[in-house]
């Protein structure tokens, strides 16, 4: 689904002594198709941007649209609930939000409050736990049996479960250990692909941003402070810490290589074997 956000502004607690500007006239487009970072320090407006992805929040001026639907102060959204069912939300630590008594329980919970009978739930299950990982002799245990990692699996089949058309993820890999992480963001960009997915990634790693985006926004104190292609954006070093935030690894690398050898080597996307090979061959020689 194609998704605006036109001269969006939020206000938290208006007219009172809390009252708190987290969003401020941001303008921007998502197509539908692609995979697009959120990034910027803390306190930025990022979770407040997410939640008006479903209608948790709505702006205080400006509209949000979402394919056919719309979000617009002192206007009530039509089929508020049919936005919940299409857009995906997968926030903070999941886990902590299972409650069922069985892995089953929970992960049907969503479908079937959204009306889904109980044959299509059961034919979506398998392809889910596929997807994210699990063994299906888990599904009658208890989801607090399991590890944390697999707790956040379940957490995040809960929400495929409603079959989205739109994916967002909030630091969905918080708290993970590297493998874990990488392990997470790999599933979120094969299903990304595979089910042609518009996915919406609010991340506090530069890395992550870089290898799985194709679009960057970064915010900062509630407006928008650059957009464009990763690999276009995560090369403006002084811009960036004009904001706090770090050049990611890989472009570092190669800022470093520059500096030191003389050596230019545009980064796009070249895999890290891809990287190195270049650098051998042009040290002369494949040593
Ligand atoms: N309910 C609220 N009432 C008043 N201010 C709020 C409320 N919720 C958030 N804020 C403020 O709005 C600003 C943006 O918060 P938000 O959570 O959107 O930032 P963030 O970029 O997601 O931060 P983080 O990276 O720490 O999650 C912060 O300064 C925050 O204190």
């Amino acid at each position: 689904m194609d998704i605006s956000f036109k001269q969006v502004s939020h206000t938290y607690q208006v007219n009172s002594p809390f009252e708190y500007h987290a969003l401020k006239s941001l303008d921007f487009d998502i197509k539908s198709g692609q995979f697009v970072a959120i990034v910027g320090h803390t306190g930025s407006g990022k979770s407040t941007l997410i939640q008006h992805l479903n209608g948790l929040l709505k702006p205080t001026s400006g509209e949000v649209v979402i394919g056919d639907y719309r979000l617009k102060a002192d206007e009530k959204t039509a089929n508020i609930k049919g936005l919940r069912e299409k857009v995906g939300v997968v926030f903070q630590y999941p886990e902590h939000q299972l409650f069922e008594e069985t892995i089953e329980k929970d992960i049907a919970f969503g479908p079937k409050n959204f009306g889904a009978s109980d044959e299509t739930i059961q034919a979506r299950i398998p392809k889910i736990l596929e997807a994210v990982n699990l063994d299906v002799a888990l599904l009658n245990r208890s989801p607090f049996d399991l590890s944390g990692g697999q707790m956040r699996r379940v957490a995040i089949a809960g929400v495929l479960a409603m079959e989205p058309d739109v994916l967002v993820l909030d630091e969905p890999t918080a708290g993970l250990d590297p493998r874990g992480q990488q392990e997470i963001m790999d599933m979120f960009y094969k299903l990304h692909h595979e089910k042609g997915l518009t996915t919406i990634l609010v991340t506090h790693s530069m890395e992550d941003a870089l290898k799985y985006a194709d679009h960057v926004i970064i915010l900062e104190q509630g407006k928008k402070y650059l957009e464009g292609k990763p690999e276009d954006i995560f090369v403006q070093q002084a811009r960036l810490k004009q904001v706090q935030l770090d050049v990611p690894e890989e472009i570092q690398f190669l800022m470093d290589l520059e500096k030191r050898l003389g050596m230019t080597i545009h980064y796009e996307k070249q895999s890290v074997d891809d990287l190195a090979d270049t650098i051998k061959h042009r040290l002369g020689g494949g040593q």
